[in-house]
């Protein structure tokens, strides 16, 4: 038999914001050029210059999209867990344009910090010039400002250019316990700058130093805090209660002057908190820079950090007491192709069937482990009747036993289970969410198989950016209800007009697989069996049947 094209491959594998009380009142617009083309811009997030309101009044389409805005006054973090560099990722995972101003250049890593290098205040004034006078600053967030020249230039370039809202996190301590800012600072902090800020957001240590040493031990006692320090000039304060002792959960307290609020959320067991307090208080202010009211952003950023430590607690990096965590929240997926998906895994790809299986009293994750152990090299679970959250549990569990194996495990036609469980990936029909839609939805990294039954279909699945395309029925099943099959010819068509790897399904078991795979084209990368292993006794003894046949016809071909 001529096993050419596959058999050749190495494929074997196992608000709006209220006037501020202390400075004047910025509104982002000028008032006198309101029009109703301005207000239609605004709503729909889009700034205009005064110029261009003036030539909208004339009926000039001069619109131009613009970003939300926030600046960040901080230090740097040669370690990029903390400071600018923080900010700086905090702000692009929330979608918003960060420019930053440096005030000191820090050597940090996750041992503490080493050096401070602070910026000199003309230069500090320089920068903030640059940025406030050209790019539309929505918000300011400031971080580490090391000297009191420092601050009173801050103070100067926001009267000459007032911004939305400011947003101040006190850093005077930083996780590691280093201290960032002079003594001498929390004067003018509590004087000047504490007066200019929409919020600032300490933690624990922060609030007890600027509120004169004040023992902060229970969550009443933050609330007292919360009110003096309110008292001096914030129109919002979330006291940060991540260190408080003895709590099960985390408690923020948040205090606009009128309300409190408690903001309960879990304990997030992990090394990897380095930057929290940072990334927190750029997430208010890219919120803020977004539209939304005080209470909705602090709520937001919450939520974020809390997801980004939980998706980074198990990052190793450094060998300091405190790491850094992915605001990009990734490193948590463990796709077992680290998201190169060549069309290899494709050899012999098991895809499971409930009513096969329950006939055989076989729980899904004992079939999975069968099968993997029978040397199928990809499994799909199809479960066209189970209830959504024992599908995601299932699939959950399935992972667990895959990813030990380097095996992936996709899911048929429901992008919530496999977004839900963290699968890598799924496989869709013709009727089913199109590839296209369901990339977007899981990203670049997971594996998308789509059913194509011709070569246009099979054109569409590589332009919606699918991997791999499941080509069939070749032969009759009664697997699938009404699905016509294309036979071998269908197949081989299917394959020589498709730049993607192809996986033949329907019919197909151990009298039958050398003969497809024996057609030829190079990208026919492997069969897809439902009945052949799950319809019987032993899951792990068909699968070993079919993977040895396949395998020996492979040898032979080489
Ligand atoms: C590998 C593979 N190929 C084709 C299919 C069929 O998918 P679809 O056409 O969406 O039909 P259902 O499986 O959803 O009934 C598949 N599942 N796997
Ligand atoms: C899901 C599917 N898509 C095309 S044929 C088919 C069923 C394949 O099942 P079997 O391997 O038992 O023929
Ligand atoms: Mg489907």
């Amino acid at each position: 038999m001529a096993c050419s094209g596959l058999l050749s491959n190495s494929f074997i594998a196992n608000k709006c914001f209220r006037p501020r009380r202390h400075h004047k009142l910025a509104v982002p617009y000028p008032r006198s050029f309101s029009s109703s083309r301005v207000h239609l811009a605004q709503n729909l997030g889009i700034s205009m210059s005064m110029e261009e309101n003036g030539a909208a009044k004339q009926g000039l389409d001069v619109s131009r999209k613009k970003l939300p805005h926030v600046l960040t006054v901080a230090g740097s973090d040669s370690g990029a867990g903390a400071g600018i560099q923080a900010d700086l990722k905090a702000c692009a995972a929330r979608g918003v344009y960060c420019s930053t101003v440096i005030t000191a250049v820090t050597a940090q890593n996750t041992v503490g910090v080493q050096g401070v290098n602070i910026v000199p205040d003309e230069f500090v004034a320089q920068q903030l010039k640059s940025v406030l006078s050209d790019m539309e600053v929505d918000v300011v967030k400031t971080g580490m400002l090391p000297s009191i020249e420092i601050v009173r230039v801050l103070q100067q370039s926001l009267k000459e250019f007032p911004v939305r809202a400011v947003v101040v996190d006190p850093v005077m301590v930083s996780t590691s316990g280093d201290v960032l800012a002079d003594p001498s600072i929390l004067a003018r902090f509590r004087e000047e700058l504490l007066m200019m800020a929409d919020i600032v957001t300490p933690n624990l240590k922060e609030t007890s130093t600027l509120l004169g040493g004040m023992r902060l031990e229970t969550v009443d006692d933050m609330r007292r805090a919360a009110k003096l320090l309110h008292s001096m000039g914030p129109r919002s304060v979330l006291v940060k209660g991540g260190d408080l002792p003895e709590s099960f959960d985390a408690v923020d307290v948040f205090f606009d002057g009128e309300e409190y609020h408690e903001l309960h959320s879990p304990r997030v067991k992990t090394r990897n908190t380095h930057g929290t307090g940072c990334t927190l208080a750029s997430c208010i202010a890219a919120e803020l820079a977004k539209g939304s009211s005080m209470l909705s952003a602090v709520k937001l950023a919450k939520r974020y950090v809390e997801t980004a430590l939980e998706y980074s607690k198990d990052i190793i990096l450094g060998n300091g007491a405190q790491g850094p965590f992915d605001h990009f929240l990734r490193l948590k997926h463990n796709t077992s192709t680290g998201g190169t998906f060549s069309g290899n895994e494709l050899f012999l790809y098991a895809v499971t069937d409930s009513g096969m299986n329950e006939k055989w009293e076989r729980p899904m994750e004992v079939a999975v482990k069968e099968a993997i152990e029978g040397g199928a090299t990809i499994i799909q679970l199809r479960e066209k009747d189970a209830e959504t959250r024992k599908f995601i549990e299932t699939a959950k569990a399935c992972l667990k036993i895959c990813h030990p194996y380097k095996v992936p495990l996709l899911i048929n036609d429901r992008i919530d289970v496999a977004l839900a469980s963290d699968a890598d990936g799924v496989h869709v029909g013709q009727s089913d969410m199109p590839a296209r839609v369901a990339r977007i939805l899981l990203g670049p990294d997971k594996v998308i198989g789509v059913s194509c039954k011709t070569v246009e279909q099979a054109h569409q699945a590589w332009l919606d950016g699918a991997d791999y395309i499941g080509c069939g029925g070749v032969y009759p099943t009664s697997t699938k209800a009404n699905n016509s099959t294309v036979g071998l010819d269908g197949l081989k068509t299917v394959c020589l007009a498709s730049k993607l790897p192809v996986v033949a399904i329907g019919g197909i078991n151990a009298s039958n697989a050398i003969t497809v795979l024996g057609i030829g084209p190079p990208n026919l990368k492997g069969v897809a069996v439902v009945s052949t292993v799950f319809a019987r006794s032993s899951v792990v003894g068909e699968t070993r049947k079919l993977h040895s046949m396949l395998t020996e016809a492979v040898l032979k071909a080489n």
